[in-house]
């Protein structure tokens, strides 16, 4: 048996999807895995199919790449149109390929007009044998929506793998948010008195009085001038959007631990707990509460916080974590 992974190509440079799923997929072929790479026109959900003869081609790669009784750890969702996803894996399901799904977005929670494709999702998912989830409160979640597949491996925090070291970051009483303001609209509602440099792609427009914007950079550009600005990393979303905040798993909480600045989250978050318990930073309810906590921080607290960043630090910047889920999962095959 061959383990294969997949990993989405033809996506754009700054896409955090292809970031993610080329991380995964070279911490498979660390692990001996073959890459499987599915072509993507990098969609939306909503965007029209794919034709027949596009997605034969497809099946036709991946049939070409796998056998029957190989395990396929399939990165989740492609970003192509969802029917492009529910055939291939119908198709490595019929074809006795042993499925696993490494669910990196939910999208019917991610996105409201894509709620009332939960019957889809969730058929696609109950595809595969084992699947890996962000948190505990995605698999509940799913399991609410229709779930079947019992064995599961949580993933936690996303790794951020890098070489780079940097010196410890200062204490500045400002915010770095890495994120798109199309995405994360509380961006465009900016009213704390406390300074939020915006790493994004797009000049946000209107610009709000303290949103600092400081452009798009590649990853070892913006982990050096993160970690050269010092103040704290922010993962925060709008009140309209909690319900994903609770139980998907941000990219940039291992981008701003790995740039090594403590992190500023959201109470609810669904990874406040690892930062409450190993003194990563700050877990607040409204920007309010935080520029109160900031007005009386010391330096030696924000020292405090920012070793212990760095203490943890080699545990996501290293792929062992990552090593561990991969393995994790194939091993529920045969328990
Ligand atoms: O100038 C920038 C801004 C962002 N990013 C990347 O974009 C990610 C954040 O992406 P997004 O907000 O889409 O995802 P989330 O963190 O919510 O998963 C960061 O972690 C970075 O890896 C980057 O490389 N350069």
């Amino acid at each position: 048996m061959k383990v294969h992974v997949t990993c989405v190509t033809n996506h754009r440079q700054d896409s955090v999807a292809r970031m993610a799923q080329q991380m995964i997929a070279d911490v498979g072929r660390q692990l001996g895995y073959e890459v499987c790479p599915i072509y993507t026109k990098y969609t939306t959900p909503h965007q029209e199919p794919d034709s027949l003869e596009e997605l034969l081609k497809r099946l036709d790669d991946l049939g070409k790449k796998t056998a029957a009784g190989d395990a396929v750890i399939f990165q989740f969702p492609t970003w192509n149109h969802y029917t492009v996803d529910a055939n291939l894996l119908s198709w490595l399901k019929s074809q006795q390929r042993r499925v696993i799904i490494f669910l990196h977005d939910y999208v019917p929670v991610m996105y409201k007009e894509s709620r009332p494709l939960a019957p889809q999702f969730i058929a696609m998912l109950n595809q595969a044998e084992v699947i890996i989830v962000p948190s505990v409160a995605m698999y509940e979640v799913l399991k609410k929506h229709g779930l079947t597949v019992k064995k599961y491996v949580v993933q936690g925090i996303w790794d951020h793998l890098t070489q780079k070291t940097f010196v410890s970051p200062t204490f500045q009483r400002q915010l770095h948010f890495l994120g798109s303001p199309e995405r994360f609209n509380f961006v465009n509602h900016w009213q704390s008195a406390l300074p939020l440099r915006l790493y994004t792609q797009k000049l946000p427009r209107p610009m709000c009085a303290n949103v600092l914007y400081e452009g798009y950079f590649e990853d070892e550009v913006l982990l050096a001038k993160l970690a050269e600005a010092g103040g704290f990393g922010l993962v925060w979303h709008s009140d309209d959007d909690l319900d994903y905040m609770r139980i998907y798993s941000p990219y940039k909480l291992g981008t701003y631990l790995a740039a090594g600045l403590p992190i500023v989250a959201r109470r609810g978050f669904a990874q406040a707990d690892l930062i409450e318990k190993h003194g990563l930073g700050l877990v607040v309810s409204s920007f309010d509460e935080l520029e109160r906590v900031l007005e009386t921080m010391t330096e030696e607290t924000y020292h405090k916080m920012a070793q212990c960043v760095a203490d943890y630090r080699p545990f996501l910047t290293q792929p062992y974590h990552t090593q561990q889920i991969l393995s994790q999962a194939v091993a529920c095959l045969f328990s």
